[in-house]
């Protein structure tokens, strides 16, 4: 059964369809790249699946509940996390303090959101720097933190957008891991660039181009369809 679904999810921005008409269905367990050219209408798509945005109209499902009027936080707690492109960690908190923030949300006792904490910051590689006030971290560790901090909610959807962009090569390979790890606990929903990312850990790949789906399959299946590269090129 899907976990996530929308049904002719639209949302227009004075008269310019930024997503339009699209029925997507994501099955639990599943670890989907959405990838499209710039202004395909990723980012506003995955904004009206959390409720950043209300969809001009059309609906979306969790777990087969019809959540299309829920406000974002409500959607947090029925067990969605996404991270953004623009990093959203407290620069003065510890790395600790940060995940200990989201994980608050989910367990008490200290004991308890400590085991949460120190696992996501395990998971995300960095545990070996708990006390790094997060403002000190590099930039491809803030990223990762703010994964850590959305895994600390346990969630049941994991929505990254753009995770790897400004990441140095060895931290998209950390990322790599750490996505194949989590493969089998949550299901993840995945904008991005990187194709290399793309083709190793997606299990399949949605593709938009112009707020609409174009085309989906395995990795190796869109990275041979013609359609694909032509949207990609600027040629279709
Ligand atoms: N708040 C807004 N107001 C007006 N237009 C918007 C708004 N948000 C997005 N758009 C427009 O909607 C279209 C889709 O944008 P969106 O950011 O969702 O694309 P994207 O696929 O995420 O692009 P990128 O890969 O560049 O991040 C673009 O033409 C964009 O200019």
């Amino acid at each position: 059964m899907s976990l996530l679904s929308t049904r002719g999810l639209s949302r227009s921005f004075a008269g310019l369809r930024a997503v339009h008409e699209v029925d997507f269905d994501l099955p639990k367990g599943e670890v989907r790249a959405l990838i499209g050219p710039n202004g395909a209408g990723k980012t506003t798509f995955v904004s009206l699946l959390c409720g950043r945005i209300l969809p001009t109209s059309g609906q979306v499902f969790f777990d087969g509940r019809d959540i299309s009027a829920l406000p974002a936080h409500r959607r947090i707690g029925l067990g969605m996390a996404y991270t953004f492109q623009i990093t959203s960690v407290f620069s003065r908190l510890s790395a600790y303090e940060n995940v200990a923030l989201a994980a608050r949300r989910r367990v008490h006792g200290r004991a308890e959101v400590d085991r949460v904490v120190m696992r996501a910051l395990e998971q995300a590689g960095l545990h070996d720097r708990p006390d790094q006030p997060a403002g000190d971290l590099s930039y491809g560790h803030q990223r990762l933190l703010e994964i850590a901090m959305g895994l600390a909610q346990a969630p049941r959807l994991l929505i990254l957008d753009e995770p790897t962009q400004g990441l140095s090569d060895g931290e998209v390979a950390a990322f790599k891991a750490l996505i194949r790890g989590l493969k089998d606990s949550t299901t993840i929903l995945l904008i991005e660039h990187n194709m290399s990312v793309v083709m190793e850990t997606a299990d399949r790949v949605t593709v938009l181009n112009f707020g609409e789906i174009l085309a989906e399959g395995t990795p190796a299946e869109i990275h041979a369809n013609a359609q694909v590269q032509a949207a990609y090129l600027g040629t279709g």
